[in-house]
C-alpha cells in the first residue's frame, strides 16, 4: 500500500481530508473482556494504510454521482459534466472497529481518456466496475472493461460489479439476474446501486473496505472474509418490478 502524498487530484471538487463515516449497526466487535482474555490477539491493522479504489465503466453510468452520494450523501441530477482524466476523494470507513482509509479514484469513461486511466490500474487495490441498468451497451462493454482490468491491474485486485441507476426500473434494459450471471461468470461480487436514492452505495464501499482490511491482517489459519456472503446478507433489492 502507498501513502497518498505522491498524487495530485486533477478535478477540483474532490476533498482531500478524511471525513469519517460510521457504518450501519452490526459491524462492531462483539468481544467481551472475557472473550478477549481467552482468544489470542488478532493481528493489528495499520490504520495508516491507504487503499486505492478506482471507479470504472462507460461514460454516463454514474461513477461521479456514486462517489458524490457516498462522500456527501446527496445526488444532484445532471449536474456533472463528463469527467476529464481522473481525480480522487478520500474517505475513512470504520469496519470492525478500525478505520480503513479509502482513496477513491473517479475515472473518465470516455474512450479518449483510456490511456490516462490505464496507468492508474496498476496501483489499484480495488476496482468498482459500473454499468447502467438502463443501458445495454454499458452492460455489454463490461467484458471489455474486465479484459482491460486483467491486462493492467494487479492479479489480486478486489473487483466488484455494480449495476447503477437501480431507481430507473421502468427503463430497465438489463435484468438483475443478467448482472448476477455475469458476476458469477467472472467470480466477482455484484449488487445493484442507485446514486440517486443511495441504495447499496455505502454497502459497496464498506464491503470493499472490509475485504481490504481483512486481507491486510489475514492470519494463515483464519477463515477468509466472505465478501459474496456479506453482500448477499446486507444488500437491498432495488425496485419492485417483474422485469427483475
Ligand atoms: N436516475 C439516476 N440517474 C443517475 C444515477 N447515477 C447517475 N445518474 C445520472 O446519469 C448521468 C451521468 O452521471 P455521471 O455521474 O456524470 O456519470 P459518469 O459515469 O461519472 O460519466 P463520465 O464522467 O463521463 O465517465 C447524470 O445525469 C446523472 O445525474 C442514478 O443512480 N440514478
Amino acid at each position: 500500500m502507498e501513502r497518498m502524498e505522491s498524487m495530485e487530484p486533477i478535478s477540483v471538487y474532490y476533498t482531500t481530508d478524511y471525513p469519517e463515516i460510521q457504518p450501519e449497526s452490526g459491524y462492531g466487535s462483539t468481544d467481551t473482556a472475557d472473550n478477549q482474555a481467552k482468544t489470542p490477539p488478532a493481528p493489528v491493522y495499520d490504520e495508516e494504510l491507504v487503499h486505492k479504489t478506482i471507479l470504472v465503466g462507460d461514460s454516463g453510468v454514474g461513477k461521479t454521482s456514486l462517489l458524490v452520494q457516498f462522500d456527501q450523501g446527496k445526488f444532484i441530477p445532471g449536474s456533472f459534466s463528463a469527467t476529464v482524466g481522473i481525480g480522487f476523494t478520500n474517505k475513512v470507513v470504520t469496519v470492525d472497529d478500525v478505520k480503513v482509509k479509502l482513496q477513491i479514484w473517479d475515472t473518465a469513461g470516455q474512450e479518449r481518456f483510456r490511456s490516462v486511466t490505464h496507468a492508474y490500474y496498476r496501483d489499484a487495490h480495488a476496482l468498482l466496475l459500473l454499468y447502467d441498468i438502463t443501458s445495454k451497451s454499458s452492460f455489454d462493454n463490461i467484458t471489455a472493461w474486465l479484459t482491460e482490468v486483467h491486462e493492467y491491474a494487479q492479479s489480486d485486485v478486489v473487483i466488484m460489479l455494480l449495476g447503477n441507476k437501480a431507481d430507473m426500473s421502468s427503463d430497465r434494459a438489463i435484468k438483475r439476474d443478467e448482472g448476477e450471471r455475469l458476476a458469477r461468470e467472472y467470480s466477482v461480487p455484484f449488487m445493484e446501486t442507485s446514486a440517486k436514492t443511495g441504495v447499496n452505495v455505502e454497502l459497496a464501499f464498506t464491503a470493499v473496505a472490509k475485504e481490504l482490511k481483512h486481507r491486510s491482517v489475514q492470519h494463515p489459519n483464519e477463515p477468509k472474509f466472505q465478501i459474496h456472503e456479506y453482500i448477499e446478507a446486507k444488500k437491498e433489492k432495488s425496485g419492485c418490478c417483474s422485469y427483475f
